[in-house]
């Protein structure tokens, strides 16, 4: 159980965590690479711990100190098929990723995860697999977990995704790395492109046409060095805890700012939040800054179309932030709620209205009236990690004690989380 109390103000010069996307890629493709990759700032968090653990049943040798890790890579064809099921835990981007790689390997495995991974979509990664000629079975035709797969010889395919979904690019793309021919994937929106940045940054050819991105079959990983920065997603609640609590001010020292991530910095912008970036520099390919950020007061805004992919997991505390912003806020465009470690529309709007906050769900997002005075509520995370954490910015500014059952789910992507918000909080 988490307690969280409101405070008198956030104040301080931090770091998070780094960013868990960036971290199962680095195992990943250290792990198919020929040579040692050597990671650092990698995301102890349990998501990326279970990438870990996937590819040393596979007979890859990692080691792992906090944030260190050392990944001895045997070349894509040198994993080995696994004595037992491989459990991914609560990670999609593992599962989905992970699909593809094993697509192409020449034996059999069983993917399984924890009961949130039993209930999310699988055959949008399923479906163009078995396209490019993959052996994939598993419940529902495919559609959930247990997931069997069988690999073999893949071609390449022009795939039009009908989701802007990095796991399903990057699940596509990293089987096409093996396939006869050319394997492009087109999506409706630039959805986050860690993937393409750091396969270039392991050696590879990409090529980028506006939406669509292809890959030649039979290119090969070289290992490297990797350094993860901060995750932008887990900096988005202290952005919102000084935007949420008056007379704060913090820095958040190398967050990446990949833009197709920033979308949270130009939604707390456009409702009149300030956000400084200083001694913004490139590192491996992808884009980091200081944050510096200062107490504003916000209004609604309108958050639909393009940048929904930009924020998709920042969605939750931007309804906590919309609650404290005056007029109404609309978020739009976004389904792909429903498919995260809970349904997220229902989640966000059953544990916020806890608090007393105005929100209503609609079938893409949900609507925000502030601004509302918070009152601490009894909070269940529901395994989600950002649900447990977007609540616990909002408890920061409500009267009296917010509880918050089931807050160990906030070690999938921020090991650490209270006790650094207890850091810079003075209460
Ligand atoms: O590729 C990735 O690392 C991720 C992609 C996103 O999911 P979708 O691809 O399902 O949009 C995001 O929500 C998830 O936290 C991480
Ligand atoms: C949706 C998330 O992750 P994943 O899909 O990897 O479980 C998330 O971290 O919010």
């Amino acid at each position: 159980m988490l307690r969280i109390q409101k405070v008198k103000s956030i104040q301080g010069t931090v770091r998070v965590p780094g960013d868990k996307s960036i971290s199962h890629r680095a195992v990943m493709f250290g792990a198919l690479a020929e040579g040692t990759t050597t990671i650092s700032g990698f995301l102890p968090g349990a998501d990326c711990l279970s990438t870990i653990s996937c590819f040393r049943r596979m007979g890859i040798q990692i080691e792992q100190q906090d944030d260190q890790v050392v990944v001895h890579g045997k070349g894509w064809f040198g994993l080995e098929e696994p004595k037992e099921k491989l459990d991914v835990g609560n990670s999609g981007t593992t599962i989905r990723l992970i699909s593809g790689i094993l697509s192409t390997q020449p034996f059999h495995v069983v993917l399984e995860g924890d009961e949130s991974i039993a209930k999310r979509p699988m055959r949008r990664v399923v479906g163009p697999l078995r396209q490019m000629g993959a052996k994939i079975d598993g419940r529902k035709n495919g559609e959930f977990t247990p997931l069997a797969i069988r690999g073999t010889e893949l071609s390449g395919i022009q795939y039009d995704s009908p989701v802007a979904s990095a796991q399903v690019k990057s699940a596509i793309l990293l089987a096409g790395l093996q396939a006869k021919g050319v394997t492009s994937v087109n999506e409706p929106h630039l959805s986050r492109d860690h993937t393409e940045r750091m396969l270039a940054a392991f050696g590879v050819q990409v090529v980028r046409d506006g939406l669509t991105v292809s890959v030649e079959g039979g290119q090969r990983l070289v290992g490297r060095e990797i350094s993860v920065p901060g995750d932008i997603s887990s900096a988005a609640f202290l952005i919102a805890a000084v935007m949420m609590v008056p007379g704060s001010s913090l820095v958040i020292e190398n967050v990446g700012m990949n833009p197709t991530r920033t979308g949270i910095v130009d939604v707390v912008r456009a409702m009149g939040g300030r956000i400084d970036l200083v001694n913004e520099r490139v590192v491996n390919e992808e884009p980091v800054a200081d944050l510096h950020v200062f107490h504003s007061e916000l209004t609604g805004t309108v958050v639909e179309g393009e940048i929904i992919p930009r924020l998709i997991d920042e969605i939750p505390v931007i309804a906590v932030l919309a609650s404290q912003a005056s007029g109404t806020t609309l978020i739009r465009d976004a389904e792909e709620l429903k498919v995260k470690e809970t349904d997220r529309i229902a989640t966000v709007v059953s544990e916020l209205s806890k608090f007393g906050a105005n929100i209503t769900p609609t079938d893409d997002g949900m609507i925000i009236k502030g601004k509302t005075s918070l009152k601490a509520a009894s909070i269940d995370s529901m395994g989600d990690h950002r649900i447990g954490m977007a609540m616990a910015i909002a408890g920061l500014s409500a009267e009296g004690v917010t509880q918050i059952a089931n807050a160990e789910a906030i070690n999938v992507s921020f090991p650490g989380f209270a006790a650094l918000l207890d850091s810079i909080s003075s209460k």
